[in-house]
C-alpha cells in the first residue's frame, strides 16, 4: 500500500498508539513515525521494543515537521496536551485524536489550535482491556469501525487523507457528528463498561460472604464482565466525566428497564421476561449476520498482562 503521510507523530504511547504504529508499518503508510510519552519509563520501553522510528523526550521535538499528529492520551488531558504542542505544529498539518468521547475533546482542543491546522477528531471502535506500549498489535483495527468527526469547514482533502490512513490500517471509516457519536457510544460502549464495573464490584462485595466461590465458580458471562472491568481506570474515569450527559441519559433508561425486569421477576411474570429476552436475542443475531461480532481478536495477549 502507498504511503499516506510523510511524517506522523504519536503523542501518548499506549495501546492505541502502539497499535497504530504497527498497523502503519505493516502497510508502509508513513515515512517516519515519531513518538512521545510523558514518562521516561514508557519512552525507554518504546525504544527497547522498537516502537516508533524515533522516540522523543519532548512533545515539541516529536511534533516538529509532522504532517499528521495523533493525540493518543486519556480524554481528560487532551486540552492540556493540545495547548502544550500547539506552538510546535507545522502549518497545514492535520491534528487528530483517538479519544472515546468527541464533543468534550473538541471543546478542550479547539481553542488552542493555530490557524492553518486541520483538526479532525477521530475514534477507532477497537480496543482491549490491556494498556501501555507493549499492548499494541497491527491487527487491532482490522475490519473495525473508525468514526471521524470533522468540524464544520474542514478541508475535504485533509479528511480524505486521514480516511485513507485508517482504511490502510484495516478499518472501515464513517463520518458522524460529535453529539450523535457520544450518544451512540454511551449506549454501545460507555454504559456497558459501567455495568461491567458495577457487576464485578457487586461480586467482589459478595465474595466476603461466599469466600472465594465467586472466582472459583465464575461462569463465562461473569468472566466476560471481569475482562471489561479490567480496563484502564484512568481512561474510563475520564470517559465518564467527559461524556457525562449522554451516559446519565442512557443510565436513566437502563435503570427503568432494570426495574421493569425486577418487577416481572417478583410477580412471576414469565411472559414479560421471555418476550424481553426474545427481543434482545434478535439484536445479537443481527450483529452476527452483519459480520459485526466485535469480540476482540486475542492473538495470545490475554496471557501477557
Ligand atoms: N483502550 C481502548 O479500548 C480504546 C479504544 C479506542 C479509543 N481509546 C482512546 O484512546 C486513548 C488512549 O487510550 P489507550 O487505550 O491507548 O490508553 P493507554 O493507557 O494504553 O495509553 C495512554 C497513554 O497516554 C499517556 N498519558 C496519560 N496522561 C498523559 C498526559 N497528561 N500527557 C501525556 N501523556 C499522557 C500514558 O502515559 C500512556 O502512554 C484514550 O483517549 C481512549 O479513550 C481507547
Ligand atoms: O474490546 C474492548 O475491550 C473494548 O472495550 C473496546 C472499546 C469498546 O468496544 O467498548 C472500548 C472503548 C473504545 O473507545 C472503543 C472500543
Amino acid at each position: 500500500m502507498a504511503q499516506v503521510y510523510e511524517r506522523v507523530a504519536l503523542i501518548g504511547l499506549g495501546l492505541i498508539a502502539s497499535s497504530m504504529f504497527w498497523a502503519m508499518k505493516r502497510s508502509g503508510l508513513a515515512g517516519e513515525i515519531t513518538g512521545y510519552a510523558r514518562s521516561a519509563e514508557t519512552r525507554d520501553t518504546a525504544r527497547e521494543i522498537g516502537l516508533c522510528d524515533r522516540v522523543c523526550d519532548t512533545m515539541a521535538e516529536a511534533v516538529e515537521g509532522a504532517d499528521l499528529v495523533v493525540l493518543c492520551v486519556p480524554v481528560g488531558v487532551m486540552g492540556a496536551v493540545a495547548a502544550e504542542l500547539a506552538p510546535a505544529l507545522k502549518t497545514g498539518c492535520t491534528l487528530t485524536d483517538v479519544g472515546s468521547v468527541k464533543a468534550d475533546v473538541i471543546a478542550q482542543v479547539s481553542p488552542h489550535l493555530p490557524e492553518g491546522v486541520h483538526f479532525i477528531p477521530g475514534h477507532p471502535l477497537a480496543g482491549t482491556e490491556h494498556s501501555g506500549p507493549r499492548s499494541g498489535f497491527a491487527e487491532l483495527f482490522d475490519n473495525r469501525w473508525c468514526l471521524l468527526v470533522p468540524v464544520e469547514g474542514t478541508a475535504p482533502e485533509a479528511v480524505a487523507q486521514l480516511r485513507s490512513l485508517w482504511e490502510g490500517m484495516g478499518a472501515n471509516v464513517e463520518e458522524m457528528d460529535a453529539e450523535h457519536h457520544d450518544l451512540v457510544l454511551a449506549v454501545t460502549s460507555h454504559t456497558p463498561h459501567l455495568i461491567a464495573y458495577t457487576m464485578v464490584g457487586v461480586a467482589d462485595d459478595l465474595r466476603r460472604v461466599t469466600d472465594s466461590e465467586v472466582v472459583k465458580y465464575s461462569a463465562a458471562g461473569f468472566r466476560d464482565f471481569t475482562r471489561i472491568a479490567a480496563s484502564d481506570p484512568t481512561m474510563w474515569r475520564d470517559v465518564f466525566l467527559s461524556n457525562k450527559d449522554a451516559t446519565l441519559e442512557i443510565l436513566g433508561r437502563f435503570t427503568e428497564e432494570l426495574f421493569a425486569l425486577q418487577r416481572a421477576i417478583r410477580r412471576g411474570d414469565g411472559d414479560h421476561l421471555h418476550a424481553y429476552f426474545t427481543r434482545t436475542r434478535a439484536i445479537r443475531r443481527g450483529i452476527i449476520e452483519a459480520g459485526q461480532d466485535t469480540a476482540a481478536p486475542d492473538f495470545g495477549r490475554s496471557a501477557k498482562k
